[in-house]
């Protein structure tokens, strides 16, 4: 079973992904080999949603020697991937590997760490930049983002997106790679329509809002800025 149900969140098990996050956590790792574990776990990641939540069917084809009966992957053509900037970008970039017809979106949102983190826990969060694709009752929607922490930064992005849409997707998923309980919780409360994935709930928040163990800043690691 490639993804497992944890109440909280369904987690992506397979061991290619556990081992990629692994690399990715250690401080040690270089900037363009951390870039290029996020593009791989992105590919397993889409890979395993394809095995574990989407639907075959039965497919006649000839070959060049005989008449044969495959099997094909249903909906390929109504998936939507936003990619919430910036930390997501080496990770969708997996992500199309397994679905590259996708239509993209891209939502441009950063916490206001000097700010800091209010009574709820959560952080302010700045939108510059929204452009997506139409969403339709038959799309699978996929909002990518390395790292859910608070779950400030989804919520906003989640907003942003239904209030687009006007319509419910067939399924939405918020795929991370490292996620906090908090931010499992604040998403799952406030838009429980919404599939969480990831591949590794981890201890908790410290108090800038840094996920531990984590990876620390995904985007300053990827983009090499601090
Ligand atoms: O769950 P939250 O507490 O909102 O934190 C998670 C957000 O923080 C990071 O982005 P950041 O604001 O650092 O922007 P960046 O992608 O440009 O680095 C990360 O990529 C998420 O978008
Ligand atoms: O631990 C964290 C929290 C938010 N954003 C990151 O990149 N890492
Ligand atoms: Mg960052």
């Amino acid at each position: 079973m490639p993804i497992e149900d944890r109440d909280d969140a369904y987690l992506i098990t397979h061991a290619l992904a556990k081992d990629t996050l692994s690399r990715l956590r250690d401080v040690e790792t270089t900037q363009v080999a951390f870039r290029k574990g996020l593009v791989k776990l992105g590919r397993i990641c889409g890979y395993e949603i394809i095995d574990g939540a989407m639907e075959t069917e039965y497919v006649t084809i000839q070959t060049p020697l005989a008449e044969t009966t495959g099997e094909r992957v249903k909906g390929l053509d109504n998936v939507v991937i936003i990619n919430v900037l910036r930390a997501a970008t080496p990770f969708v970039e997996g992500l199309l590997k397994a679905f590259p017809r996708a239509k993209q979106g891209v939502i441009s949102a950063g916490r206001d760490e000097e700010a800091g983190m209010d009574d709820d826990g959560g952080f302010p969060i700045t939108i510059d930049y929204v452009k997506l694709p139409e969403i339709t009752e038959k799309d699978t929607v996929i909002v990518a983002d390395p790292m859910l922490a608070t779950g400030s930064t989804m919520c906003s992005v989640l907003d942003h997106i239904l209030e687009n849409a006007g319509v419910d997707p067939e399924k939405l998923f918020v795929l991370s790679a490292v996620s906090a309980p908090d931010g499992l919780l604040r998403v799952d409360n406030e838009f429980p329509e919404v599939d969480l994935l990831t591949v590794s709930i981890d201890d908790y928040l410290d108090d800038d809002g840094y996920i531990v163990p984590g990876l620390g800043d995904a985007g300053d690691r990827a983009f090499r800025t601090t």
